[in-house]
């Protein structure tokens, strides 16, 4: 069984109460590691360790070139190791390993994005409208950063903060989520074997109260990253108010997957699928709210409920699984709550809404991939994030209602539509209000292309220039060559 424990200004270290979690995996409940358990003591030790290197430290001073070639390091390592990070992810959450294997090209690939933009680091010249003088603007590191990541990407998540955050100069405090910390402790290792200075890269572990909300409420940490859950995230705010310090907020998602009736039937089909069962539909931009164009409804949901029914669940590291179980008890209690108020509103249950019965099963949280029909979109399921393999149909009559009913939600992450006609696709690409649109596809992202919320799904982008420029703060500084006396006062 794996011992980890946290890192603070370099060094591995005990919670300083002693206390230990043990981390289990998903798939049949047996522990897998034993990890320190922190609380606000230990965020207050790191946030210390972190603040000594931002203000006494080498680490801001060094080139975005010098700071580059550390991303880099860790890229070759995170390819080095990559089948090891794959698998500590799988048997951290569950998902299969092939999802780890993709999770960790796209992990390596950001590193390696900002590897470069850390070397091109940008500053803009301003063409004076003042004679005699000149204008520039710098970007220097914010600072300080906080960076909390949830348990269902927890690698992914973790690397689209520290990457940018590293590369823009800030020194970083990351606090993974209590029960899947085993990749961002592997990832901390790789960080000290790349050699970063001591306080550069800290890691703390333990619960979002008292380890998280102390990062949240530091008036050491200049600025605070979050993803997970809204309601969380309303937290966040609040306690961030406590040093006005900046606010990065990932949250909640609930994406329309909407398929028009002159789509590519066969294609959009199977990205219905696509959208959600991947890593059991616990993903923030998953497709579960499926529109449906009446003309094609009754055909299109005939087809999904056969498909839906071959998935394979099990183990994710037999190669025959397709979808692996739930991350927890409580979160596949959630599930089900949400299954029994979808029937009470008047949904209709046509496939799954229940546990699977195969012993082979019963030791892990699975859930059957679930499906509901007449849905409306003033129904809970439909109004809310329920985060897993659970589809929700609703029927539309052309693209105005389509729109209308896409857009009438407090969530904004992301949406897809499925369409031939390009004007149509021009048309629902600019009035769909969230933060990525898909175009026939879903669920694509990459280092190169920022990704955030509209409404409550959240604050800020990550990934792209946007997301270095996050962990920036811009500098104008104006010189006069010329300067004279203008004795408005009198001399
Ligand atoms: N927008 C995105 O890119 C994105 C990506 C992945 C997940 N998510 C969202 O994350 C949620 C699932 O993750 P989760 O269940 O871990 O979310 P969560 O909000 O329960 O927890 C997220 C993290 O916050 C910590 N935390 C909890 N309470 C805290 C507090 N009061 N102060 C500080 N930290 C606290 C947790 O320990 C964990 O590390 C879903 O809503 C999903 O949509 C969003
Ligand atoms: C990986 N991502 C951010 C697209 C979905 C997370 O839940």
């Amino acid at each position: 069984m794996l011992n980890k424990k946290m890192f603070i200004n370099g060094e591995w270290v005990d919670s300083l109460s002693g206390r230990t979690r043990k981390i289990i995996n998903p798939y049949n409940s047996e522990g897998i590691a034993v990890v320190a358990e922190g609380n606000a003591s230990d965020s207050k030790k790191a946030i210390a360790a972190a603040r000594q290197a931002f203000d006494f430290g080498v680490w801001p001073t060094l080139t975005g070139s010098e700071r580059g070639r550390f991303l880099s390091k860790i890229r070759d390592l995170i390819l080095r190791d990559h089948e090891e990070l794959a698998i500590l992810e799988s048997l951290d959450t569950g998902k299969t390993v092939e999802e780890s294997r993709w999770d960790m090209d796209g992990i390596a690939d950001v590193f390696k994005y900002y590897a470069s933009l850390a070397d091109e680091n940008r500053g803009d010249i301003i063409d004076s409208p003042i004679p005699d003088t000149s204008s520039v603007v710098v970007r220097e590191p914010v600072g300080v950063c906080g960076q909390i990541s949830p348990w269902n990407y927890p690698l992914l998540q973790a690397s689209w903060k520290m990457a940018p955050a590293l590369a823009a100069g800030c020194t970083i405090v990351m606090k993974p989520s209590e029960i899947t910390p085993l990749t961002t402790v592997k990832i901390t290792e790789l960080a000290e074997e790349a050699g970063f200075p001591p306080g550069v890269v800290n890691l703390v572990l333990g619960p979002g109260e008292g380890v998280g909300s102390e990062l949240a409420e530091s008036p050491d940490v200049d600025l605070i990253s979050f993803t997970g859950g809204i309601e969380t995230g309303k937290k966040i705010i609040q306690a961030a108010s406590s040093n006005v310090k900046k606010i990065a907020l990932e949250l909640g998602g609930k994406n329309p997957n909407i398929v028009f009736s002159d789509a590519d039937f066969d294609t959009a089909l199977d990205f219905a699928m696509n959208a959600v069962f991947f890593h059991a539909g616990q993903i923030c931009s998953a497709g579960a709210r499926l529109m449906v164009e009446a003309s094609i409804h009754d055909r299109f949901v005939s087809e999904l409920q056969k498909r839906m029914e071959k998935i394979q669940l099990g183990n994710g590291f037999d190669a025959n699984t397709q979808m692996g179980p739930l991350i927890s008890e409580e979160h596949r209690s959630k599930i089900e709550d949400y299954v029994d108020l979808a029937k009470k509103e008047g949904a209709t249950l046509v496939l799954g809404g229940r546990r699977p019965e195969a012993p082979e099963l019963e030791n892990g949280f699975f859930y059957l991939p679930t499906l509901f029909t007449g849905c409306t979109s003033q129904m809970r399921i439909i109004r809310e994030e329920s985060f897993g393999p659970v589809i929700t149909v609703e029927k539309f009559e052309g693209e105005e209602e389509a729109l209308r009913l896409a857009n009438d939600t407090d969530h904004g992450l992301s949406a897809g539509f499925w369409t031939n006609d390009p004007a149509r696709i021009e048309r629902m690409s600019r009035k769909l209000r969230f933060g990525t649109v898909w175009v026939n596809d879903f669920n694509v992202y990459f280092a190169q292309a920022p990704w955030g919320g509209y409404k409550q799904s959240g604050m800020g982008r990550e990934l792209g220039m946007t997301g270095l420029e996050e962990y920036c703060e811009l500098k104008h500084v104006f010189q006069n060559f010329n300067t004279k006396p203008v004795n408005w006062f009198g001399n």
